[in-house]
C-alpha cells in the first residue's frame, strides 16, 4: 500500500515484480538483511509500491547505476525529490548533486584538498588524538564505544583539520542526522530531525571569515587561483562539513561492533595488526554506513531488463550490493582477511566518496591504537541502533576491555 509519504504516482515498469518493503521505515532499519534478499531474490530491478519508485538492489545493477553518469544523473538530487519537479528547500550540493562539466570541476578542487600528500600533513595530529582518546577509555576498561570513541574521535580531529571555528561544532551531527534523514521520504524521522535546519549556520561556517588554515581555506585558495568561483568555495566547504563527520562516526562505530561481536576477528587483528585498514574496510563492506542513494533516470532507457522513463527515480540499495551471494564469496561473514576492494560502502564511479582516504586514515589510527592496548573487547550493555533514512549506525555500543 501507498505511503502516506510518497511524492510520486508512477505506474510500475511492466513485468516488474512490486514489494511492499518500505526501506525507510524502523523494522527495515532494525535488521535490513532479510528485505535486501527479497529485493535480490524477486528480480534485477523492483518496484517498491509504497512510493511508486524503482530500486535495484544486486551488485552488477547497483554498480551500472552508480558508474552511469549519463543515464542515471545526479543533478536532480541523490534523494527522493527531483529538484526538477520538487525543487529544494536547499542550495544543491555543486559535487555530490552536480554531473559533468560542474561536478569534474568541483572534484578536482576536493581530490586536491583531500590527497595523499595533505593526509600526510595530517596524520601526526590524527595519530596523536587517536593515542590520547584510545589511552583514556582503555583506562576507563568500560566505556560507550559510539560516545566515547566513534563519535568523540571524528569530532576531536575533523573539525580542526577542517579549520572550523570552536564554538559550534556541537551543531554538526545533528545537522548531518538532518540532512542524510533529507536523502529520504518527508517522514517522521526527518520531520524530528528537521528541528535542528541549520542550512544557514554551515553555510556560514564555510565563509572564508570563519575559518582557520586547515583544509576549508585550501578551497578557498582554489578560488583565489581561479579554479572555481569565491561564492562556490563556502558551499564546496559545507560539502566535506556534511559529508565528512556523521559517516567516519558510523564507519568507525560498525568497525567497533563488528570486531565485539566477532571475537575471532578481534584475535586475528591482534595477531595481525596491519590488517586494521582491511578490518575497517570490510565493516564497511558489512555495515555499509551509508545504505542507499537515488539516481535519477535522464531519457528512457532499460536496467535490468526493466524499462524506466527519463524523470524515474532509482533507488540503489549499497548495503544489499555489498552483501550479494553472486559478487562475495560468505557475504554475511564479517572476515577481515577478505579482498574487499569493489565494495559500494563508499560509491563507484565520479561521485566516489572524495574522502575516503581521511576516512580510512581516521579507522586504521583508532584500530591501531585500540589493537596495542586492549586484549579483548566484550559487549556489555544494551546496544542501542540509531535510526535514518540513509546512515546505518548505533546510538550506543556499551563495551568492556581487558588491558594487553
Ligand atoms: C567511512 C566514511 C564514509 C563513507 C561510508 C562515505 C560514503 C560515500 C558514498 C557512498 C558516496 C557516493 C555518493 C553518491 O554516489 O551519490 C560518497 C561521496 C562523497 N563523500 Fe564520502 N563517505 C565517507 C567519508 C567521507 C569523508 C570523511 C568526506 C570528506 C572529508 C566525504 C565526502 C564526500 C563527498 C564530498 C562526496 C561526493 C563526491 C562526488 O559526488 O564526487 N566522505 N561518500
Ligand atoms: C556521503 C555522501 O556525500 C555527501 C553527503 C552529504 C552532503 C554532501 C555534499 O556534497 O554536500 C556529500
Amino acid at each position: 500500500m501507498l505511503s502516506p509519504y510518497a511524492i510520486y504516482d508512477t505506474a510500475p515498469p511492466p513485468g516488474v515484480p512490486v514489494l511492499d518493503i518500505d526501506p525507510f521505515s524502523a523494522p527495515f532499519f532494525d535488521d535490513p538483511f532479510p528485505a535486501h534478499e527479497a529485493m535480490r531474490e524477486a528480480g534485477p530491478f523492483v518496484w517498491l509500491g509504497q512510493y511508486n519508485i524503482g530500486a535495484v538492489a544486486r551488485y552488477e545493477h547497483v554498480r551500472e547505476a552508480l558508474t552511469d553518469w549519463e543515464r542515471f544523473s545526479s543533478a536532480r538530487g541523490v534523494g527522493m525529490e527531483d529538484f526538477e519537479r520538487h525543487g529544494r528547500f536547499r542550495l544543491p550540493s555543486l559535487i555530490l548533486e552536480a554531473d559533468p562539466p560542474l561536478h569534474t570541476r568541483s572534484r578536482g578542487v576536493l581530490s586536491r584538498a583531500l590527497s595523499p600528500p595533505v593526509l600526510k600533513g595530517l596524520r601526526a595530529r590524527f595519530a596523536a588524538e587517536a593515542e590520547g582518546i584510545v589511552e583514556q577509555v582503555v583506562a576507563a576498561g568500560r566505556f560507550d564505544a559510539v560516545r566515547d570513541l566513534a563519535e568523540a574521535y571524528p569530532l576531536r580531529v575533523f573539525p580542526d583539520a577542517m579549520g572550523m571555528k570552536r564554538e559550534g561544532r556541537e551543531k554538526l551531527l545533528p545537522h548531518a542526522e538532518m540532512l542524510f534523514n533529507s536523502f529520504g521520504p518527508r517522514n517522521a524521522l526527518f520531520e524530528a530531525s528537521r528541528a535542528q535546519a541549520s542550512f544557514d549556520w554551515i553555510e556560514e561556517q564555510g565563509r572564508r571569515e570563519n575559518l582557520s588554515p586547515g583544509l576549508g581555506l585550501v578551497i578557498h585558495e582554489a578560488a583565489d587561483r581561479g579554479e572555481i568561483s569565491s561564492d562556490e568555495a563556502p558551499l564546496l566547504v559545507r560539502a566535506l562539513l556534511q559529508a565528512g563527520l556523521d559517516t567516519t562516526v558510523n564507519a568507525i562505530g560498525a568497525t567497533l561492533y563488528c570486531l565485539a561481536r566477532f571475537p575471532d576477528q578481534w584475535e586475528r587483528l591482534r595477531a595481525e595488526p596491519a590488517l586494521a585498514k582491511a578490518a575497517f574496510d570490510e565493516a564497511i563492506r558489512f555495515e555499509s554506513p551509508v545504505q542507499t542513494f537515488f539516481r535519477t533516470a535522464t531519457r528512457d532507457t532499460e536496467i535490468g531488463g526493466a524499462r524506466v522513463q527519463e524523470g524515474d527515480k532509482i533507488l540503489m540499495m549499497l548495503a544489499s550490493a555489498n552483501r550479494d551471494p553472486r559478487q562475495w564469496d560468505a557475504p554475511d561473514r564479517y572476515d577481515i582477511t577478505r579482498k574487499t576492494l569493489g565494495h559500494v560502502g563508499f560509491g563507484a564511479g565520479i561521485h566516489q566518496c572524495v574522502g575516503q582516504i581521511l576516512a580510512r586514515m581516521e579507522g586504521e589510527l583508532v584500530l591501531d591504537a585500540l589493537v596495542r592496548r586492549v586484549k579483548c573487547i566484550r559487549i556489555a550493555g544494551d546496544v542501542v541502533r540509531r535510526h535514518n533514512n540513509t546512515l546505518r549506525g548505533l546510538a550506543s555500543l556499551p563495551v568492556e576491555v581487558e588491558r594487553a
